[in-house]
C-alpha cells in the first residue's frame, strides 16, 4: 500500500530536483502531484510505478519513478532513500526509495516482459524472438544523465526513461524497425513498456526498452581517445620535422575503425530509408532550413560572443546551402550522432541512442533529414576527441600546445577522411561530392556544440571552437 499522498508527495518533492536526471534544476517546483500510481509487486518490499506530474514556470513535465515501499531499509538501498518516516495505513510506518536500484523488485519487470502482461494502465511488450529470461538479477548503470538503465546480467539493457515524452519514444520506434529488418549494426530489442494515454485515438507513452546487451562493446569515443593519447605520445623527430609527420605512424592509429564506422553508419541508413522511406523537400524547404540555420548561429553569437570570429564563414556556408536550389531527400537518421553513441564490439560496429539532440524539441528531433547531417556530425566528433586532451591540460606529454594542436589536426583530418571513405564505399552519398551540404551540417552541429558546452560544460567551450578557428581558416 502507498503511503499517504500528502507525506509522499512533500518528499518527492524534496527528493527530485537532486536527482541527476531530473530536467528542471534551473526552477524551483511549483507543484508536484501524483498522475498514475500502478502497484506492481504487493507485499514487503513493494513496487509501485508512478508518474509525477511536475509543474515548474508555467509548464507540467511528467517522471516516471519506480517507488519501493519497504518497513525496513538495508544499508545497501539508504543512498536512494526518499521518505523516511511516511506512516502507512494502520499507523505502520514504511520507507519509500528508489526501487531502480532494487533487484528484488525490478524482476518484476522481467517477469512482466515474458508474460506480455498489463497492469492497469501499464502494457509490457515482448518484442518476439527468443524468450525473455527471468532469473536475472539488475545493477544500474551510474554513466547517463538523462536516464536509468539496469543492466540484467549480461544479457539485457533496460533503459528507464525518466521524463516522459508524448507518444512512442523515438529510440523505440527506431531500434524496434531497425531490429525487424534484421540490421546488425543495433542491439536487438527484446521488450518494452508503455503507459496507456487513457484516451481513445492517443498513443501510448514508452516507458521503457529492453534491449540486447553488447557486453564485449567499447565506446566509440573511449577508443578514440586512446588513440589520440597514443598519437600525442609518439616521440618527436628532431627538427621542425615533426609537422610532416602522418597520424598514421602511431600505434593506436584509428583510422581502420573510422572507416568500418563509416561503412556500418551507411548501412544503418539505408536501413533507416527501407523501414521508413525516403521523402524529397523541395528547394524553397532547403532555403528555409539554412536561414533557420543562420538564425540559430546569430542567437547564439549574442549568447557566446567568443562565437562571433567565426560568424562571417558560417554565415557563408549557410548562403551556399540556401543557393543550392535544388530538392533534397531526407528519412529518419540518427540525429545526434558522435563517438559516444558508438560501441565496438567483437562483430562490428553498434549505433546507440536514437533519440536526437537532448536540446531539441520533440518535434525537431523527428524532422527527417538528409543523412549527410549524421556523417557531418561525427566529423564534428572527431575534431572533438582530437583536442579533448589538449583542453583537459594536465593529461597529456610534455609537448607545447601548437605543436599538438598540429597533431590533434592532422588526426582529425586522418580519421574524417577514412570514415566518409567507408560511407561512401558502403553505398552512402559520398561527402566529398557534396561539399556544399557538408559544410552546412557540420557548421549547423558545431553552433549547436558551442551552445551546449556554453550551457553544460563551460570548460569544453574551447574545444569546438578551436576547431571551427581550423575550419573556416
Ligand atoms: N545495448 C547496449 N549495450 C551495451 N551498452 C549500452 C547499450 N545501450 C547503452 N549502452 C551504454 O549506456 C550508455 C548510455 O546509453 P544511451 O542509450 O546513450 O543513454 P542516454 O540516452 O541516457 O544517454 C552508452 O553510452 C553505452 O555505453
Ligand atoms: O549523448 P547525448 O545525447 O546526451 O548528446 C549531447 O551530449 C554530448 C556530450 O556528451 C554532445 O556531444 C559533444 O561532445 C562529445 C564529446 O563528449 C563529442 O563527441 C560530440 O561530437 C559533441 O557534439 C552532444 O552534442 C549533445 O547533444
Amino acid at each position: 500500500m502507498l503511503p499517504p499522498r500528502a507525506e509522499l508527495t512533500r518528499d518527492l518533492a524534496d527528493w527530485l530536483p537532486r536527482q541527476r536526471w531530473f530536467g528542471g534544476k534551473d526552477g524551483p517546483i511549483d507543484e508536484l502531484s501524483i498522475g498514475t500510481a500502478t502497484e506492481l509487486r504487493t507485499g514487503d518490499p513493494a513496487l509501485h510505478h508512478l508518474v509525477l506530474d511536475v509543474r515548474q514556470n508555467g509548464t507540467t513535465d511528467h517522471y516516471q519513478l519506480l517507488l519501493g515501499v519497504r518497513r525496513e531499509l538495508p544499508d545497501r538501498l539508504r543512498h536512494v532513500e526518499i521518505g523516511r518516516d511516511a506512516g502507512g495505513a494502520g499507523g505502520t510506518r514504511a520507507r519509500t526509495y528508489d526501487a531502480a536500484h532494487d533487484p528484488d523488485l525490478t524482476r518484476t519487470l522481467l517477469a512482466a516482459l515474458a508474460d506480455g502482461a498489463s497492469i492497469g494502465p501499464l502494457r509490457f511488450h515482448h518484442a518476439g524472438g527468443a524468450r525473455i529470461r527471468t532469473d536475472l538479477a539488475s545493477l544500474p548503470i551510474t554513466a547517463e544523465q538523462s536516464n536509468t538503465s539496469l543492466l540484467f546480467g549480461d544479457a539485457y539493457i533496460c533503459k528507464l526513461f525518466r521524463r516522459l515524452s508524448q507518444g512512442v519514444n523515438l529510440d523505440l520506434e527506431v531500434n524496434l524497425a531497425l531490429t525487424r529488418q534484421g540490421c546488425a549494426h543495433v542491439p536487438a530489442v527484446h521488450g518494452w513498456i508503455e503507459l496507456d494515454a487513457g484516451e481513445p485515438g492517443e498513443e501510448p507513452v514508452t516507458l521503457a526498452l529492453l534491449s540486447d546487451y553488447l557486453h564485449t562493446g567499447a565506446d566509440g569515443w573511449s577508443l578514440a581517445i586512446a588513440s589520440v593519447r597514443d598519437w600525442f605520445a609518439y616521440p618527436l623527430p628532431s627538427g621542425d620535422e615533426w609537422a610532416e609527420l602522418d597520424a598514421a605512424v602511431a600505434g593506436g592509429d584509428f583510422a581502420a575503425e573510422a572507416e568500418r564506422l563509416g561503412a556500418a553508419t551507411a548501412q544503418v541508413h539505408r536501413a533507416l530509408a527501407d523501414a521508413f522511406g525516403v521523402t524529397t523537400v523541395p528547394a524553397a524547404e532547403v532555403r528555409a532550413l539554412a536561414a533557420r540555420m543562420n538564425a540559430e548561429l546569430t542567437a547564439t553569437c549574442r549568447a557566446v560572443p567568443n562565437l562571433a570570429p567565426h560568424a562571417k564563414a558560417l554565415t557563408g556556408a549557410f548562403l551556399d546551402l540556401a543557393a543550392r536550389a535544388a530538392p533534397l531527400a531526407v528519412q529518419r537518421v540518427h540525429g545526434d550522432y558522435h563517438l559516444g553513441q558508438v560501441l565496438r564490439t567483437e562483430s562490428g560496429w553498434a549505433l546507440l541512442d536514437f533519440e536526437g539532440e537532448p536540446a531539441r524539441t520533440q518535434s525537431e528531433r523527428r524532422a527527417l533529414a538528409h543523412p549527410l547531417r549524421d556523417v557531418a556530425g561525427m566529423l564534428r566528433s572527431f575534431e572533438y576527441a582530437a583536442r579533448f586532451l589538449i583542453t583537459k591540460a594536465g593529461t597529456v606529454p610534455t609537448e607545447s600546445g601548437p605543436h599538438l594542436e598540429t597533431r590533434a589536426h592532422a588526426w582529425a583530418a586522418r580519421n574524417r577522411a577514412a570514415f566518409c571513405r567507408g560511407y561512401a564505399a558502403a553505398g552512402g552519398a559520398d561527402p566529398a561530392a557534396h561539399s556544399v551540404l557538408m559544410h552546412a551540417f557540420e557548421f549547423e552541429k558545431a553552433v549547436y556544440e558551442v551552445r551546449y558546452e556554453a550551457r553544460n560544460r563551460p570548460a569544453w567551450l574551447p574545444v569546438p571552437l578551436t576547431s571551427l578557428a581550423h575550419l573556416t581558416a
